[in-house]
């Protein structure tokens, strides 16, 4: 009768009808809210008991724990911390009267369709206990006042009123959420804890003020015996541990467990009447301790007690006992560094609930138009209800052939059409659907009949093409999707892993020649060189693939060289190689310059190959051909065994002066100057 009534700020009372009436299907975050509070009211005792312990008191008060109880009886979940707790004065301030800046702010984003998830960051974390609740109340116990009830259910008001029972806590806060008729799952503390936990000490039991339940049992010597039913077999979820890895604090839960022991052991007082169970279901504990006294066994097993069943409920600690970043790195998961990032930013970039189903038609667009146009074939629900037929800015064009549905559970459903244009989430959802749609891409490659493959990219090869012009974090993706013919492909199309698979230790590039069509292509002089060296050449004869090939500039490390390019080298030249080339092109410079100017353009092409001999190195051919009688395009090959000699083709590296060739200094003399010129083979 003594409570007194408050009035709430008006945001934190629209704030808190959100909330409650919130179809929001990510619940369980509010325990991560719950639970972060009473560790930080936990740190600041610790902080203000550094300058001055006494702060902190003695015995069980001076640890600093956090405790979950759920009271199935009362439909109640309570955490309860021995942290700082609130004064009079915190309580009215802290909890309604004053609206934090965040209140306003969070609102604004929830109307524009932001994710509750995030409310953490708002600084509104408390009032996501209304999720789940539809009255809550705060017993708290400051040590500069008295232990204090606050209480609201979600309405205009809240009261305070003084505990009737005096300091039952000692130092810290209870917050006890009445759950709603529906959300009574959190009661179900495997829900709240499921991994089963590595024995821990237990939780000295503090007898809780408010909670008629009886409290949990004094742990006795069976429940070594006991045993937490392996994952696969409990709820999906491990909400509590999920969102106290990273506390320094302690955090232990409740736990609600069915112990089977024999009955003689059985205690007999306080345990819930238990039924009787066959024996077989034996704890694998059990069998273990059956072993370790394997000489009696065989007597053991016909005095086998019976087993009965008993429920026990005994506080587990469910967070490591070190903070992570006190661990060994080589110890730390993966998984284990990004749930610390995701405890650290509060749910940012945390997962999120949708359900898609998206199908890539077998039939190609009707027209090259729409390859330019937006997708229009996906549907968009939230939960189950459609919001946006032919949402169009949800995929990237160059997916626009794919079809299909998809169903969030985090949007909101008031979601305008402008929102969701900007919604974050739905961008996150189009990226991992970019991704799966992807993956569905290269499972169809996969398949065993090529046919498939070869349909899909007659259909929408162009498309990927797009995509990897315009989608950058997916480029490598998607240049995986390629297929090409090639000069060694035999009339199949070859993927560019293959083409990399394929090539020759030299070789570190990848070489294509663009043409019209492959028909035309395989008998351009370009692929001469290409050729007699074995290297494979891929055919572009889409106008997009060259600069496709620019665009990319190169796959996995190596570049993509044109054929036609000047100067062209396969890379497997060596030093001497290089440095004859380095010769003959001087020398031949002036003989090309000449040939030019005496055939002018009837010609096609110039071949001209030397024999060298360089003291160090092998014989070797060099080759010079060119259609454009440019010097650059020196070309090396071995001496081929069957070719003979030529007459006087010798040119000696070290006497470079032998083979006068001036046709620059006298080009009106071209017989005269050509007369040096056996020595070389020339091939018009
Ligand atoms: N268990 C607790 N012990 C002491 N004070 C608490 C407790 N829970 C809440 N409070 C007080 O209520 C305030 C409001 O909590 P709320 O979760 O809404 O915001 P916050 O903790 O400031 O920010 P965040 O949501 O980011 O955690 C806290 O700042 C704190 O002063």
């Amino acid at each position: 009768e003594e409570a007194e009534q408050y009035a709430f700020n008006a945001d934190v009372t629209r704030l808190m009808k959100l909330i409650i009436n919130s179809l929001y299907s990510n619940k369980d975050i509010f325990l991560r809210e719950i639970i972060s509070n009473a560790a930080d009211a936990s740190d600041k005792i610790r902080f203000l008991a550094l300058t001055d312990p006494k702060l902190l008191g003695e015995g069980d008060q001076a640890k600093l724990e956090i405790f979950v109880d759920a009271d199935e009886e009362h439909n109640t979940l309570t955490i309860r911390d021995r942290g700082i707790g609130m004064t009079h004065k915190d309580l009215i301030e802290t909890l309604g009267t004053i609206a934090k800046s965040g209140t306003q702010n969070f609102l604004e984003a929830v109307a524009k369709g932001a994710d509750l998830n995030l409310i953490g960051q708002f600084g509104v974390g408390f009032y996501s206990s209304f999720l789940v609740a539809d009255r809550v109340t705060v017993i708290t116990k400051h040590n500069e006042d008295k232990q204090l009830i606050w209480e609201s259910d979600a309405s205009e008001h809240f009261t305070i009123r003084e505990d009737p029972e005096g300091n039952t806590l000692g130092r810290g806060t209870k917050v006890i959420l009445h759950l709603k008729e529906d959300e009574k799952q959190y009661l179900d503390t495997q829900k709240i804890h499921v991994r089963p936990a590595v024995p821990r000490p237990f939780a000295p039991p503090i007898r809780p003020a408010h909670s008629p339940r009886p409290f949990a049992p004094p742990i006795r010597p069976f429940v070594s015996s006991c045993r937490v039913p392996p994952l696969s077999r409990l709820l999906p979820q491990d909400l509590a541990l999920r969102y106290s890895e990273f506390l320094d604090t302690p955090v232990f839960v409740n736990m609600k467990k069915t112990v089977k022991v024999p009955e003689e052991k059985a205690p007999e007082e306080e345990e819930k009447p238990a039924e009787e169970k066959p024996e077989e279901e034996k704890a694998p504990e059990e069998e273990e301790e059956e072993a370790e006294t394997a000489d009696e066994k065989p007597a053991e097993e016909e005095a086998e007690p019976k087993m009965v069943e008993r429920t026990v409920w005994e506080y587990e600690r469910i967070n490591p006992n070190r903070p992570i970043w006190m661990r060994s790195p080589k110890e730390i998961t993966d998984e284990e560094y990004t749930n610390f990032y995701k405890s650290l930013t509060k749910g940012e970039n945390s997962e999120m609930n949708f359900r898609a189903i998206l199908y890539t038609p077998e039939t190609a667009p009707t027209n090259t138009l729409e390859l330019m146009e937006k997708n229009k074939h996906i549907k968009l629900f939230v939960r189950r209800v459609l919001i946006a037929d032919e949402f169009e800015d949800f995929l990237p064009r160059y997916l626009n052939f794919i079809r299909g549905v998809v169903d969030s559970d985090d949007m909101p459903l008031n979601v305008s059409r402008e929102m969701l244009q900007e919604s974050s989430l739905l961008k996150t959802i189009a990226k991992r659907l970019v991704r799966k749609i992807l993956e569905m891409f290269s499972q169809i490659a996969k398949r065993e009949s090529p046919e498939d493959y070869r349909k899909f990219w007659k259909n929408f090869g162009k498309n990927i093409k797009v995509g990897i012009l315009e989608d950058q974090a997916n480029k490598q993706r998607l240049a995986k999707l390629l297929r090409f013919e090639s000069t060694k492909s035999a009339g199949e199309l070859i993927s560019l892993d293959q083409y990399v698979e394929r090539m020759g230790k030299a070789q570190a590039d990848i070489y294509f020649i663009t043409g019209e069509s492959v028909q035309l292509l395989r008998d351009s002089p370009f692929l001469d060189a290409a050729r007699r060296k074995g290297i494979e050449v891929l055919f572009f004869t889409d106008p997009l693939d060259e600069y496709l090939s620019q665009v990319m500039g190169q796959y996995e490390s190596h570049k993509f060289i044109s054929v036609a390019k000047e100067g062209l080298s396969f890379g497997d030249e060596t030093q001497a190689q290089k440095d004859h080339a380095k010769l003959l092109k001087e020398r031949f410079e002036p003989l090309t310059a000449y040939m030019r100017r005496l055939l002018g353009d009837r010609v096609e092409r110039v071949t001209i190959s030397a024999r060298l001999r360089e003291p160090s190195e092998a014989p070797c051919v060099l080759t010079h051909t060119s259609s454009s009688f440019s010097p650059d395009d020196l070309e090396y090959a071995p001496v081929p065994e069957s070719v003979p000699e030529p007459e006087n083709a010798e040119v000696d590296g070290s006497q470079p002066t032998e083979i006068p060739l001036e046709a620059e200094a006298e080009p009106e003399a071209p017989k005269q100057e050509a007369e040096p010129a056996p020595s070389m083979h020339e091939d018009l």
